[in-house]
């Protein structure tokens, strides 16, 4: 199968047991953790910054953490996730006055750098930045909340973004976050998404390791065909 990464977001996790929470997803088979960062400001909501991630780590999480920043002014908080164990930071063009100077900052930090385009944003914003960017994350429905519907549109974007991406033989990884469940897991691999991001299809399951063996099922059922 591809290398297929399946990205449980935090936002739905129960914060009162976050450590607990998120080694029982990793345990259920999860392959990296999506830590979403709201400021009430670049978005309507708010959540927790770097201590959280570096709590995170001191517990004993040693996965991927791929930080979502949805904060504006974005540069001041690139160096406390990276020293608090982040390892990608992703962030959204409308939230740095130098989108180039923000990826370099990542990168010196020692981390992996992404942009994150909004539902009504265009490729194009991208495009400028493609040969830096390390994750290129479409959003699939408007940031700010867990539990929305999937933006059913954004599969042409996924579509356009894996002919660009195959065309210029880059690596990066295409990133799918919101909306993400059993229903739609398979149509947007076939679309070229290869990081999946999933809040509330996971955390609000009863079962961590039955939804997630159903979703690499799906994405296995996606290959094939
Ligand atoms: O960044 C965001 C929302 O802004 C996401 O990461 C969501 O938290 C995903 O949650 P679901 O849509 O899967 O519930
Ligand atoms: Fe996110």
């Amino acid at each position: 199968m591809a290398d297929y990464w399946i990205a449980p977001s935090i936002l739905s996790a129960d914060f009162a047991r976050l450590g607990e929470e998120v080694s029982n997803v990793l345990d259920a088979g999860a392959d990296v953790v999506h830590f979403d960062v709201m400021d009430n400001h670049f978005v309507p909501n708010l959540t927790v910054g770097p201590m959280v991630c570096k709590s995170l780590r001191e517990y004993g999480i040693d996965a991927v953490i791929d930080v979502h920043l949805m904060i504006e002014p974005v540069d001041q908080l690139i160096p406390p996730f990276a020293n608090a164990g982040a390892d990608i930071i992703t962030f959204h063009p409308e939230a740095s006055d130098d989108v180039a100077r923000t990826l370099a900052l990542i990168k010196q930090q020692g981390c992996k750098a992404g942009l994150v385009l909004n539902p009504e944003t265009p490729l194009d914003v991208a495009l400028p930045h493609i040969e830096e960017l390390d994750v290129l994350l479409l959003m699939s429905v408007n940031p700010g909340f867990g539990g929305q519907s999937f933006i059913p549109q954004t599969l042409t974007k996924i579509r356009q973004a894996r002919a660009l991406l195959d065309e210029k033989q880059l690596p990066t990884r295409l990133q799918v976050d919101g909306g993400i469940n059993l229903d739609n897991i398979a149509e947007i691999a076939r679309a070229g998404a290869d990081m999946f991001v999933a809040g509330s299809a996971i955390f609000a399951s009863d079962d961590y390791q039955a939804t997630l063996s159903q979703m690499r099922a799906q994405l296995a059922q996606a290959e094939s065909k």
